[in-house]
């Protein structure tokens, strides 16, 4: 069965001017995202993830980032090109926070230590319904309640430094639903949290996504934990999508040698001591200086004729769902020569 589009991203290109140079932390992005799926989005430090997520937000200030593309978003069966609209407009505001939501990594720094929880979580509500204070308090108690947090009534009225690490990273979860957004974007929210506890968090978010039939946009360095929470996987390099599949191929059947290279860096629980962690060979090059061709050439040990030449392979569906950009794959297909 085709899922229904809730977002499409287009060649997006989202671009940053430095005085040290121009950094494509997006570069030529496409990405569908089904209504009422998990998708997770798995890459490096500094792949672009974050900046895909706030490029969808509006959250990025305009220079110095500069914003080309198409971000598709079906808003009640008609398409709107959130690119075209003002970031600090109304209709975008309303949008944000309403329709689309995100949960950061840090909830200390997202939640504001001056405010209760329960004033930090119905200021979201009241502003985006039309619900009265009471109403508002009624059902943010509810969401506490939800997400977990025992005797939700009574803490309510506490204040962030009185909850936990994992408790205030609920507390986010709870804001991110609070309107029972059409797109829940979860960026690393584990990332700041004690380990232990990181497996919880992750299938509250997985409950609470089939719950609201909300779709769920996971941004992620760690592979290990996508298979616990998406559906589909889209794979970032240094700006670019360098494979997507359902979740089951990524694990199984992966393509990419930048995709192998994140499988084999999954922390496994059980090997030997000091072997918990490989890591893929080499850095990440210099933003200012992306590798002309495949951008992750100068890492991969396949060392293809193609990518030696610096051409750069197109995007191909290798299987039905599953697409690669690597000059490995997609045989005749493959035979771009576009250059950067
Ligand atoms: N405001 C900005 N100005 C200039 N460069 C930026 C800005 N924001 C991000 N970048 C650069 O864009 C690139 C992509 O960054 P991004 O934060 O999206 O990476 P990421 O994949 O989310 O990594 P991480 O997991 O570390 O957050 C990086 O090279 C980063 O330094």
């Amino acid at each position: 069965m085709k899922q229904e589009k809730l977002l499409e991203i287009k060649n997006l290109k989202t671009h940053f001017d430095t005085p040290e140079g121009r950094v494509r932390a997006v570069d030529g992005v496409d990405l569908v995202i089904p209504k009422n799926t998990s998708i997770a989005l798995v890459g490096e430090s500094g792949s672009g993830k974050s900046v895909t997520a706030k490029s969808i937000m509006g959250l990025l200030p305009q220079p110095p980032a500069e914003i080309n593309g198409e971000i598709l978003y079906n808003q009640n069966e008609r398409e709107k090109n959130l690119v075209e609209l003002d970031p600090d407009g109304e209709e975008y505001a309303n949008i944000r926070g309403n329709e689309i939501s995100m949960i950061f990594q840090d909830p200390m720094t997202a939640l504001n230590p001056v405010y209760t929880i329960g004033n930090q979580v119905m200021e979201i509500i009241i502003r985006h319904t039309d619900l009265s204070k009471k109403e508002a308090r009624k059902r943010g108690i509810k969401l506490l309640g939800k997400v977990g947090i025992a005797n939700p009534e009574q803490r309510f009225d506490e204040y962030p430094h009185q909850f936990s690490g994992g408790m205030r990273q609920r507390v986010m979860i709870a804001i991110g639903l609070a309107c029972n957004p059409t797109l829940l974007i979860a960026d690393e929210p584990t990332t700041a949290i004690d380990v232990t506890i990181q497996s919880g968090i992750l299938d509250l978010i997985k409950e609470l996504q089939a719950e609201f039939k909300t779709s769920l946009l996971l941004i992620t360095h760690n592979l290990g934990v996508v298979a616990q929470i998406a559906e589909k996987v889209a794979v970032m390099y240094l700006g670019e999508i360098v494979e997507y599949a359902d979740v089951k191929d990524i694990y199984h059947s992966p393509l990419h040698p930048y995709t192998k290279g994140l499988l084999e860096a999954v922390p496994v629980l059980g090997r030997n001591r000091g072997q918990e962690f490989t890591t893929i060979e080499g850095m990440v090059p210099d933003p200012f200086n992306i590798p002309a061709g495949c951008r992750f050439s100068t890492r991969c040990e396949e060392q293809c004729k193609q990518c030696i030449a610096g051409k750069k392979p197109q995007m191909i569906e290798v299987e039905s769902g599953h697409y690669v950009k690597c000059w490995l794959h997609g045989g005749e297909a493959n035979d771009g020569t576009e250059s950067d």
